[in-house]
């Protein structure tokens, strides 16, 4: 069935789903807040900033104008960076009458409130605006994306029919569509893979090889399956598209902001100045604040994203990170993992 679907935010990945949207038949509204853009999507059929050379379906309509492009809207696709997620959400609760589903797809988690995202909407909308949050996450870069690339992700919802009412409404021949109900699993896997991947790129800035890389990918799983299955995620799903899946796209591709900035930093650049040049959002350094918090209030070892953090926020070079992370106490690989599983 033919769908009006609402897609807020016209950066990367808003501008990516709003084309497997309309590939799907489904006419989209796109919204984004800066009216110069929307202006070169609506003439140009363009996004040249966030997605240069594609050109976007005749079914994806821009607007600057939130209200009008709510209008009508059942589903609503939040594709705004976490920060913006707040004020987006009471934008929206003032406009609309009627509930909706929100399908959000940003990656992070919430310095200080240590809320995930669903949690953030569900305190944020009046509770009669909001039928269902569902999350679609996975490895899925947009520049891949928007050219049609085989992609696979997972949508997850504490609502299971929310859930694969959206795997209907994305699922394509090159974009396949999973369900999983794990939601606390699949956003904690979304959000703490950025973390890796920027200590990845740190890695690979500094010079070190591949084995460097499979030794983040493979202990960063453990520390992210370690605190997401305290909060009350599944195990299991740390070992799919949302887990390993999207840890192993992040930290291997170039088009990883995550990666480029890791990079960046590894090569001696200044935090500041990384982030001025990227142009776009890194929603690792929020995360990494998150998680660091996480760790302490949930008492889990997370020692990647400790290292992390003293690099980010403390002014530690990144190479004596690296020298104190393998300079750390020998330990059993699966020692904390197994008697939190055992403990479940
Ligand atoms: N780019 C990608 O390949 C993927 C991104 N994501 C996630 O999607 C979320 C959005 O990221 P991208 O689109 O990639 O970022 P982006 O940096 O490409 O675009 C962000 C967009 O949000 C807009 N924005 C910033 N502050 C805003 C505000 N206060 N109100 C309204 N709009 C605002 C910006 O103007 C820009 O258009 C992030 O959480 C990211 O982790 C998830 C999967 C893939
Ligand atoms: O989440 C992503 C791919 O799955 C995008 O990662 P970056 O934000 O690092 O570009």
């Amino acid at each position: 069935m033919v769908e009006q679907i609402t897609v807020l935010g016209a950066g990367s990945w808003g501008t990516a789903l709003a084309i497997v949207l309309a590939d799907n038949g489904h006419n989209v509204k796109l919204w984004g807040h800066r009216p110069q853009l929307i202006n070169e999507i609506n003439e140009t059929r363009k996004n040249e900033k966030y997605l240069p050379g594609v050109v976007l379906p005749e079914k994806i309509e821009g607007f600057s104008d939130l209200k009008q492009s709510l209008a009508g809207a059942r589903t609503v696709v939040l594709a705004v960076p976490t920060k913006a997620i707040r004020g987006v959400l009471s934008d929206i609760s003032k406009v609309i009458n009627d509930a909706i589903i929100i399908v959000h797809v940003s990656k992070g988690i919430e310095p200080d409130s240590l809320l995930r995202i669903s949690e953030i909407i569900e305190e944020e909308m009046p509770s009669q605006l909001l039928k269902d949050v569902v999350v679609l996450s996975g490895p899925s870069h947009a520049e891949e994306v928007s050219q049609r690339h085989i992609t696979t992700v997972t949508s997850s919802s504490k609502n299971m029919a929310a859930a694969e009412y959206i795997q209907d409404l994305f699922i394509n021949q090159h974009f396949r569509v999973y369900t999983n109900p794990d939601i606390i699993g699949v956003e904690i896997g979304g959000a703490l893979k950025n973390i890796i991947a920027l200590a990845a790129g740190i890695t690979d800035g500094l010079g070190y090889g591949d084995n460097a890389k499979a030794a983040l990918i493979t202990r960063g799983l453990a520390e992210i399956a370690r605190l997401g299955s305290k909060m009350g995620g599944n195990p299991l799903t740390f070992s799919g598209l949302t887990g390993i899946g999207d840890l192993i796209v992040t930290c291997t591709s170039v088009h990883s902001r995550n990666w480029r900035a890791g990079n960046l930093l590894g090569k001696g650049q200044k935090l500041e100045e990384v982030l001025e040049n990227m142009g776009m959002v890194v929603e690792g350094v929020r995360t990494t604040k998150a998680a660091y918090q996480l760790a302490r209030k949930y008492n889990v070892k997370m020692p990647i994203t400790e290292a992390l953090y003293d690099v980010l926020f403390n002014e530690k070079e990144p190479k004596i990170a690296v020298d104190s992370l393998m300079a750390r106490v020998k330990t059993h690989e699966m020692e904390d993992l197994v008697n939190i599983m055992e403990n479940r």
